[in-house]
């Protein structure tokens, strides 16, 4: 199995909230909550993807942001090499582009929100 490259943006505010938004039921870990993000293309840099993604998805700009984890996580049905980036400085206000539900939480209240399995070693580190 080819295993699929992915950069996704941990968005801390200055109220050091985090968002999130809700993935589609029929998405791959569909109606799990995850933090904005997607494939990176063949022509791209790590940093690119995510910025575009963060764009795409909620609009925001990331301007300062630095790679948190990287790590491979196997599901099964799918293999991923998943950048994780956290950006603590941004412009823009953020609203779910693609229709999707989209919170800002606290450290704490990220616990009580189901993420994909590769995440949870990553929130643990937040
Ligand atoms: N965006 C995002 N994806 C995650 C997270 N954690 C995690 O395991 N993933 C996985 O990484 C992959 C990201 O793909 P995606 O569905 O966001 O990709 P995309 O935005 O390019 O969408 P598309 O497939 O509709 O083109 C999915 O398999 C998803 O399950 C996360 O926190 N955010
Ligand atoms: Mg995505």
């Amino acid at each position: 199995m080819k295993v699929i490259d992915i950069s996704i943006a941990i968005i801390k505010n200055a109220q050091h909230h985090f968002l999130i938004t809700l993935r589609p039921d029929a998405s791959h870990q569909g109606g799990k909550w995850e933090f904005p993000g997607g494939k990176i293309e063949i022509d791209e840099t790590p940093e690119q993807a995510m910025c575009r993604e963060l764009y795409e998805e909620v609009g925001l700009t990331a301007s300062q942001y630095q790679l948190f984890e990287k790590l491979f996580f196997d599901y099964g049905d799918k293999q991923l090499n998943l950048y994780f980036y956290l950006v603590e400085d941004f412009t823009g206000e953020a609203s779910g582009k693609e229709g999707q539900p989209l919170k800002w939480v606290s450290k704490s209240q990220l616990a009580e929100y189901a993420f994909p399995e590769a995440n949870l070693s990553v929130i643990a580190k937040l």
